[in-house]
């Protein structure tokens, strides 16, 4: 994944809306990936001092990668194909951290956990002001979502970073969507997407009780 590649907020929302199949009943692996990859590529085009999250992620996105084009490549087509896979092949680490701790069921856990972060962000990003704190917005969402997944330290770190992102405008101006209106817009449609993306994540992981993987 060359990172040197333009962002494109249009496109990862195009990825996370195209990623939803069969009437919403199943999730395909590449298009949510191609989405991640394109939030990397956004989150390094803000600087350095967000490597640390970058490096973590796109080192899950490439064993998702290598799942995807392994031989059993097939059974990761999907999530719920993925799921049934893992769990009947008993390739999932259920209680604690074992044979299989990065099974393709606990990275999506862990991106999907990170999706939320993102889906409240987005949420507080689209009922800004002028004057709202790019830093506030993200360290909110960060609380109320995935800091409770991550020790002390890593919470420290990632608060740390936050403190180093750009007013509203500029951040806007790297999103390269447009006027501050037309990224109100894309967002506004943007939202039923990513809730429909998180809701049946949620939901699958529920049932099959995977959401509290060690
Ligand atoms: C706009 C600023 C971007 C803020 C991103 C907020 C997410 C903060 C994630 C902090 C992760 C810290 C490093 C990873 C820690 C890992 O221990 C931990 C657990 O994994 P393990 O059990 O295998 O160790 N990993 C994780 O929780 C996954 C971290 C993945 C980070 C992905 C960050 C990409 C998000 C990009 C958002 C861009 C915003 C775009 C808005 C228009």
């Amino acid at each position: 994944m060359s990172s040197t590649e333009k962002f494109s907020l249009r496109e990862v929302l195009v990825s996370f809306k195209s990623c939803l199949v069969y009437d919403n009943q199943d999730i395909l692996v590449e298009h949510y990936l191609n989405g991640w990859k394109g939030l990397v590529r956004f989150m390094n085009s803000l600087g350095t001092v967000f490597s640390f999250m970058s490096k973590d992620a796109v080192s899950k996105i490439q064993i998702m990668e290598i799942y995807l084009s392994g031989e059993q490549g097939e059974h990761y087509r999907t999530f719920q194909s993925m799921v049934e896979y893992e769990l009947r092949s008993n390739l999932v680490d259920l209680n604690k951290r074992d044979n299989h701790p990065e099974s393709g069921c606990r990275i999506i856990l862990c991106l999907h956990r990170v999706f939320r972060w993102l889906q409240l962000f987005l949420e507080k990003l689209r009922t800004s002001t002028e004057d709202s704190k790019i830093s506030n917005l993200c360290a909110e969402a960060y609380s109320d979502s995935l800091a409770n997944y991550h020790p002390w330290n890593i919470r420290k770190k990632t608060n740390d970073a936050f403190m180093d992102l750009p007013a509203r405008n500029t951040f806007f101006e790297v999103m390269d969507v447009g006027t501050t209106e037309e990224v109100l817009d894309m967002l506004r449609e943007a939202m039923p997407y990513a809730s429909n993306v998180y809701d049946f994540t949620q939901a699958l992981y529920s049932k099959h009780n995977l959401l509290d993987l060690p």
